[in-house]
């Protein structure tokens, strides 16, 4: 299966490697045949109702940590959906690439060193298609979209990120797109970073410094997943604030995901790829 990617929507022989006796039919043929690793994590269990319950779709396996990635092969899966953590989740996309099954991916963790990695291995798969979206709420992306075009029109530029204090890894994947989309928007107006007199008496006072925009991460009890960009320029401040206020809100744009991956070969950042925005 190495050099060919997962057809879809056909599903090869009745019940395929599952052993089952009747694959399921959507509304507009078989049902596509989708995996869930991370299962039981709180992302992993929105995606597994929401897989469940889509007519097109067909849940085959549910992973959790101690599950071995050969049930993607057994379960004849032919998109996996990634939510896991991100010590694990470049293994997993690997074995799915290697094996022509496409993958959406939700966790964080990807640094340019194993992008760069996926992209020479996907060379080698042609036809298998890998989205790495650092956020699957529709606003956020448009958040992030609207933060780059007024960048260049600000002096300064900090991104604040507030998450629940489960999460694993700071700072946020969602604001680490976000710094490099306004950083590449202010380096293409021939702007500098953000201009900053202070001297710091603490470590981590000003946040990190991400693409030369600082980013500032919270934990707090009670939260989801937000974000604030402030711009301040002069006399004036603009907010550009994103809220996900539970889990679920993620779920349209992973079912976008996993109904369009297959149709894009190669790697895809962000789920802007897949949203018809005006440039
Ligand atoms: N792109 C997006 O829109 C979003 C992305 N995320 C990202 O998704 C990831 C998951 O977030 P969240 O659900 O909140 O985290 P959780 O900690 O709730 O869930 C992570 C799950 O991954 C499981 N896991 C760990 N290692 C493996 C493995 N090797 N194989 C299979 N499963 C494994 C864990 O199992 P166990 O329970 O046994 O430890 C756990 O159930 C994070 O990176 C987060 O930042 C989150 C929200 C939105
Ligand atoms: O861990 C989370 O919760 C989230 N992780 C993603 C990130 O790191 O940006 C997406 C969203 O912010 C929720």
């Amino acid at each position: 299966m190495s050099e060919h990617a997962r057809q879809i929507p056909a599903v090869g022989p009745a019940g395929g490697r599952s052993g089952r006796a009747e694959p399921r039919r959507g509304p507009a043929g078989p049902a596509v045949r989708v995996a869930v690793l991370g299962a039981r994590g709180q992302m992993g269990q929105e995606a597994v109702k929401a897989v469940a319950a889509a007519p097109d779709l067909e849940l085959v396996a549910s992973l959790g940590r101690s599950d071995a990635l050969e049930t993607l092969l057994t379960a004849d899966a032919q998109i996996v959906i990634d939510l896991t953590v991100p010590d694990s989740t470049e293994t997993n996309v690997r074995f799915a690439v290697e094996h022509g099954i496409h993958a959406v991916v939700g966790t964080t963790g990807w640094t340019d060193e194993k992008l760069q990695a996926l992209r020479s291995l996907l060379a080698e798969h042609p036809k298998t298609g890998v989205l790495i979206a650092p956020n699957f709420a529709v606003g956020s992306v448009l958040a992030g979209r609207f933060a780059a075009t007024a960048a260049k029109y600000f002096d300064s530029v900090e991104i604040i990120e507030l998450h629940h204090p489960r999460k694993v890894d700071a700072p946020s994947g969602t604001a680490l797109r976000t710094a490099q989309l306004i950083a590449a928007a202010r380096a293409e107006a021939c702007m500098p970073p953000s201009p900053d007199a202070t001297e710091t008496a603490l470590d981590g006072a000003r946040g990190a410094t991400v693409a030369g925009i600082p980013v500032h991460s919270v934990r707090l009890a009670g939260l989801t997943a937000h974000q604030e960009v402030l711009l301040g320029g002069f006399g004036e401040q603009l907010t550009i604030r994103h809220d996900s206020f539970t889990q679920a809100s993620f779920m349209p744009g992973v079912l976008l995901g996993v109904r369009t991956v297959a149709s894009r070969p190669g790697l895809t950042i962000g789920l802007d790829g897949y949203l018809d925005l005006e440039a």
